[in-house]
């Protein structure tokens, strides 16, 4: 049997952290590294959606996970999205990835043409193939990547030794109860939407990877302590609140990491620029958004952390 532990509990996604003129900022990524081991996180997903790696290149997304496991290694578990929907750039930062020791790799599978599941198989096991001492995490994410994993594929897929598990991002929480299923007591599942942790938890993921994490970390580790100690009527309050606090984030046209990276400049005092286009930065008219969000967490943290 593996030991999973090192993934089993909350771990945000990281978000991109850019200088003044929309470069990665290296110094930015280990202030916002250094900003969740203070939170006490189990770990960090690294150069996902979240981290906007759609619109980075391969350089970006080294420099990236080299300033994070300088600072992250030994005290967060890590791990590092790879895919760069091409298997050259792919396996590139699978091998740099195993050098810097990450914990684990993750792939979504290729995006924009449908490629047929044995084509997407070998894409991953190409990818995993250079990275051959790392763990290899399938990112399910079928409502942006417009490929979804079945169990034919995930089956396929569990005869490389590497695979540990799938990040399940699609909507449908049913998917947790057949991934994890399938896959049994020696793989995990992480939950991937922040709205339904709980649901996802409750139907069998082991642990969550959120994008919205990282503004309300104290939320999500409270709502994962309540479900470890089965208090689940406390476990939806907090659902709850956190649902208000995303449909706040998304409630306008600014991109919602704009809004989140806002909130992490009025609640902690972490400025990490804003997102790279063609995402939309904060509007100055939506700034209010940030600010009532900001006041959100703030009002839940009291009410579900502080008093308990
Ligand atoms: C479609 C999407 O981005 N889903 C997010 C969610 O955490 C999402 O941000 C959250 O549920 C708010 O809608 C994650 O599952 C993916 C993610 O965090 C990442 O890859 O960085």
């Amino acid at each position: 049997m593996r030991n999973l532990k090192k993934y089993q509990g909350v771990l945000p996604a990281f978000y991109a952290c850019y200088d003044d003129n929309g470069e990665i900022s290296a110094a930015r990524v280990r202030e916002l590294v250094r900003y969740f081991i203070a939170k006490g996180v189990k770990g960090i997903y690294v150069n996902g959606s979240s981290g906007e790696c759609i619109y980075q290149s391969v350089q970006d997304r080294k420099t990236v996970i080299e300033a994070v496991m300088a600072e992250a290694k030994g005290k967060l578990t890590v791990i590092n999205h790879v895919a760069c929907n091409n298997t050259k750039d792919s396996m590139e930062l699978a091998a740099h990835s195993q050098a810097l020791e990450v914990d684990a790799i993750a792939a979504i599978p290729p995006i924009y043409f449908k490629l047929p599941e044995a084509a997407i198989a070998t894409y991953w096991n190409s990818i995993s193939s250079a990275a051959p001492d790392t763990d290899f995490i399938i990112y399910n994410i079928p409502q942006l990547a417009g490929v979804a994993l079945t169990n034919n594929l995930y089956a396929v897929m569990r005869k490389n030794p590497r695979v540990i598990g799938v990040k399940n991002s699609s909507m449908a929480v049913q998917d947790i109860q057949m991934f994890n299923l399938a896959g049994g007591e020696n793989y995990i599942v992480f939950n991937g939407p922040d709205e339904q942790y709980l649901g996802g938890r409750v139907m069998g993921a082991k642990a969550g990877i959120g994008g919205t994490y990282a503004v309300m970390p104290e939320l999500f580790l409270q709502l994962e302590k309540c479900i470890e100690e089965q208090n689940l009527t406390t476990a939806a309050k907090i659902q709850y609140a956190i649902n208000d606090i995303i449909y706040k984030m998304v409630s306008g046209k600014s991109n919602m990491y704009a809004v989140a990276k806002e909130i992490l400049r009025i609640n902690a005092g972490i400025n990490i620029g804003s997102v790279r286009e063609p995402l939309t930065a904060l509007l100055p008219e939506e700034k209010y958004i940030a600010e009532e969000a900001a006041e959100m967490i703030n009002c839940a943290v009291t009410k579900y952390v502080k008093e308990n």
